[in-house]
């Protein structure tokens, strides 16, 4: 497994963790416990509270039960001072029984009430951490780079830790739990060892094979989950593609229902076959450590009842040990299940918390140049190669070209040829492996890429087709001027968006797609006259329009550069297409063949030289004679 770009730990190994790492997963509750805290330091502090009062509620009911029990063998032991009740009131005797009892009452209502309250301030807070996880984990992807998007790799580790982030809600309750029954372990295990030091020792003896066993299935179950990422992901995909709205037309007619149904119960027994082998020697296991832990109770339970007979302890002691022994048993399993499913649940957490390392590497430097505005001299490629990461392909490799202000220049060439990894570079979204690319002879890396952003107009060919209204799809390409209708209007005027929008019944407030309710679909052209409107929303220096035009029709198109080239005026444009009916209005035509400059010039120039762009305009213009 090859480690992404910009993650500064070594990721984890996919052997089973050795116990230090385990221990090492455990610092993640740390993390995770900030994170709570910075979520609502309120209602941590409310849970936490409540949490210790629950804690010491149990040593207090049972010593209160002690004390009942020996006040009534007290009590059975004098002379009756009446037959009747009031007898026995009025002289004064129930007083201090009535006393516990009420003490005792009163304890058990207060349990109720904080049990309901924790449950109340656990929920809330937990929600709100949940959202809290999602957005910082949307922050940070919003700042990672392209690369980690088209990494298989990174989908991986997104995919692994988005299900963290809203997956891992039962942890914070666990934390806090398993505080609140350390508390209450120690309150109860001071009074019995009180009493019986030694048989401390005996609860946790008889749960060591319980940890070890747990631990074990947990490092199973969560090495099985990690190693079944990319299954699981092809598994949710076949699940996407068998039943969703956008491939419902090729799925029907091409007929691929079973067969996406029996990929896809291939996968699914395989995993459900691992998974459920572990689930049964988890169970048969856990039913003989548990078997343990029970002998071990009774054995203790026997020697507090001897003790008892002999004399050693009165029948209240007996009630509080054997009251306050079987609630430690309990305890001790719960802790340390508890303890081990944490553990478990921690080295999920890594899933997440190790996202958060992964550390973008297209940054602005240090004291980065203004992006030059106007644009003076010209855009320049000096010997740029590039290869995509983790691949020993170059896609282009030598490249030098110049795009002068204000010109508009045409890439050309086959597919796979590189066009769109041009456009890439030059909004840099990557950067170059070789040679530079300059602006107004200033670096690219030497901006700040959301300076760049903030100049560039782009629009690729696999644009999204937003389920918003028809005005946020075009108010979305300059954010923060989304409800400025005049400029959305022009921008809509200038891509020819305007009259597909006239023709919703909602115009510019109709939710577009078919998503959600209410909404419409748009032809594949008039999305795309919307995502040009996106484009142009911009206060761009430079416009890119990769294939712009492949769903319009030709009297759309032929408009729409008409405009285009209006509103181009004094500004630099880069146009991709396989149209040559587009490509002849541009300033200068760069023909590509694997990443390299084959042929560059005019429409006129390269017609004359009869080269490949004479080839490829005489083919495509014989299609239409
Ligand atoms: N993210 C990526 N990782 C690895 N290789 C990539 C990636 N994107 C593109 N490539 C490869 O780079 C080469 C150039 O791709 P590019 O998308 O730039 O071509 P193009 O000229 O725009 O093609 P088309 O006309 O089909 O749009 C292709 O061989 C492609 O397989």
């Amino acid at each position: 497994m090859t480690d992404l770009p910009g993650r500064r730990p070594p990721p984890l190994p996919d052997e089973n963790p050795t116990l230090r790492q385990r221990l090492e997963n455990l610092k993640h509750l740390g993390r995770l416990v900030a994170q709570i805290w910075r979520t609502s330091r309120w209602l941590t502090l409310a849970s936490l509270g409540l949490r210790i009062l629950a804690a010491l509620q149990p040593v207090a009911v049972l010593y209160a039960a002690k004390l009942i029990v020996d006040e009534v063998v007290r009590l059975t032991g004098i002379a009756a001072p009446g037959p009747e009740i009031t007898d026995w009131f009025n002289a004064g005797l129930l007083t201090p029984i009535i006393l516990l009892l009420l003490l005792e009452f009163a304890l058990v209502l207060a349990n109720d009430v904080i049990s309901r309250a924790t449950g109340l301030v656990d929920s809330v807070l937990s929600e709100l951490h949940s959202n809290q996880v999602s957005i910082e984990l949307m922050a940070h992807a919003a700042r990672l780079d392209l690369q980690h998007f088209e990494s298989a790799e990174y989908q991986d580790r997104l995919e692994r830790a988005r299900r963290q982030a809203a997956g891992r809600n039962a942890l914070l309750s666990q934390i806090f739990g398993q505080a609140q029954d350390i508390l209450t372990v120690l309150t109860l295990a001071a009074g019995l060892f009180f009493y019986a030091p030694w048989l401390i020792l005996l609860l946790p003896l008889s749960f060591i094979p319980a940890i070890w066993g747990e631990t074990r299935f947990n490092t199973l179950a969560y090495m099985l989950s990690r190693w079944r990422t990319p299954e699981r992901r092809e598994i949710e995909y076949l699940r996407h593609i068998g039943a969703s709205a956008e491939t419902a037309k090729e799925v029907k007619l091409f007929g691929l229902g079973d067969y996406l149904i029996t990929r896809f119960r291939t996968l699914a027994h395989q995993i459900f076959l691992e998974n459920r082998r572990l689930a049964l020697l988890r169970a048969s296991w856990g039913a003989l450590f548990a078997t343990i832990a029970s002998l071990a109770y009774y054995a203790a339970y026997a020697y507090i009842v001897w003790r008892t007979i002999t004399g050693a302890f009165t029948l209240g002691d007996l009630a509080f040990l054997s009251g306050s022994f079987l609630r430690l048993n309990g305890l001790f399993q719960r802790i340390l299940l508890g303890f081990t499913q944490i553990a478990g649940q921690s080295m999920y957490l890594d899933d997440l918390f190790s996202f958060f390392e992964i550390a973008p590497t297209i940054l602005a430097p240090a004291a980065p140049k203004p992006f030059p505005v106007p644009l003076q001299q010209a855009i320049a490629f000096e010997n740029v190669g590039f290869r995509y990461p983790e691949t020993d392909h170059w896609v282009v490799r030598n490249l030098s070209f110049t795009l002068p202000a204000g010109e508009t220049l045409a890439l050309v060439g086959e597919n796979g040829a590189g066009k769109t990894t041009i456009a890439k570079l030059l909004t840099r979204l990557y950067d170059p492996s070789e040679g530079r690319i300059t602006i107004d002879g200033i670096d690219l890396r030497n901006m700040d890429p959301r300076d760049i952003h903030a100049h560039v107009g782009v629009i690729f060919q696999d644009f999204i087709r937003y389920s918003f209204t028809a005005r946020d799809n075009i108010g979305v390409g300059r954010i923060e001027a989304r409800q400025d209708q005049a400029r959305i209007d022009q921008a809509a005027e200038q891509s020819l968006a305007d009259g597909v929008i006239a023709k919703l019944p909602q115009g510019y407030d109709q939710q577009l797609g078919r998503l959600f309710k209410k909404g419409r679909d748009l032809s594949g052209g008039e999305w795309q006259k919307v995502a040009i409107a996106r484009a142009y929303m911009r206060d761009a220096e430079l416009i890119i329009l990769d294939e712009p035009t492949a769903a319009l029709d030709a009297k759309a198109e032929a408009e729409v550069f008409a405009r285009f080239k209006s509103l181009a005026q004094g500004k630099s444009a880069v146009i991709i297409s396989h149209r040559f009916s587009t490509v002849r209005m541009a300033d200068r035509i760069l023909v590509l063949d694997n990443g390299a400059i084959l042929e560059a010039g005019t429409h006129e120039e390269l017609l004359a030289r009869k080269g490949r762009y004479a080839e490829l305009f005489e083919l495509q213009a014989a299609g239409y004679r």
